[in-house]
């Protein structure tokens, strides 16, 4: 069996997923986190892994940067793979200076001016939501794990354009829609899943200031947020 971008068999992945944008955060995940781990998927150098995770199956797979790239991926896995839930494990740019590096974020709205939604359900919204039980779980896994505290519950910008001409326009998008915090994939995940009654969560790690200019480097952005990965891998198991 195989999709356009998606060469695995039936049962190689698992319901749960953990979706990074980077396709080598994906492989630190695997190599770092999962025990008897399988590839599944190398076509675009999107690579895939299942493994497990205390014993349970857990895959996770990277989505590319932005919602066309994470739409072609997530709507295969939730279609044609069985994948019940993704959580996303993203970085993300802070629109204001009570947000530091590192801070961990749960969405629990994304805010877009993308036309997206429009063309892939033909419902034009410009706001998604997570799953309200997944992101619960999210809270309650965290709490048993003792961080709760260091979870920040947020609405966040999906953009679709990284360099934007006018790049001051973060403030009114702040100000405006109440996002403190952008990166450019969860809102289709959100809508995606809830357009096929699936569920879908996102946790983004702070990995640029706006206000500050403060920033991690690449390689941090894609072995350095182990807390993030930690919790989706802990409630994974616990949904
Ligand atoms: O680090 P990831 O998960 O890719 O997320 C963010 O980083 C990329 C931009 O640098 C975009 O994909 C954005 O959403
Ligand atoms: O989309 C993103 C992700 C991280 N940092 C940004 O400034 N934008």
């Amino acid at each position: 069996m195989s999709t356009p971008h998606i060469a695995a068999e039936p049962g190689a992945i698992a319901t749960s997923l953990l979706m990074p944008g980077d396709p080598l955060r994906a492989k630190f995940i695997a190599e770092h986190f999962l025990c008897d781990v399988t590839p599944f998927n190398k076509i675009r150098n999107i690579l895939g892994f299942t493994g497990t995770y205390k014993g349970r199956p857990v895959s996770v797979m990277g989505s590319g940067m932005g919602m066309p790239s994470l739409g072609i991926y997530a709507h295969e896995l939730y279609t044609q793979y069985n994948v019940e839930r993704i959580i996303r494990v993203g970085s993300c740019g802070a629109y204001t200076r009570a947000l530091s590096l590192f801070d961990v974020l749960v969405a629990n709205s994304a805010w877009t001016e993308s036309t997206f939604a429009r063309f892939y359900s033909g419902h034009d919204c410009k706001i998604a939501y997570p799953h309200h039980d997944l992101n619960m779980q999210l809270f309650s896994t965290a709490r048993a794990m003792g961080v709760e505290d260091r979870l920040q519950l947020a609405r966040v910008h999906s953009s679709d354009v990284f360099y934007r001409h006018d790049a001051e326009d973060y403030r009114d998008i702040y100000r405006d829609y109440g996002c403190v915090a952008v990166e450019m994939e969860a809102f289709a995940l959100f809508h995606i899943a809830q357009t096929l009654q699936k569920q879908a969560a996102c946790l983004l790690t702070v990995s640029d200031c706006l206000e500050t200019g403060a920033a991690v480097t690449s390689k941090q952005r894609e072995q350095a947020f182990t807390s993030m990965i930690e919790l989706a891998l802990e409630t994974l198991v616990e949904s």
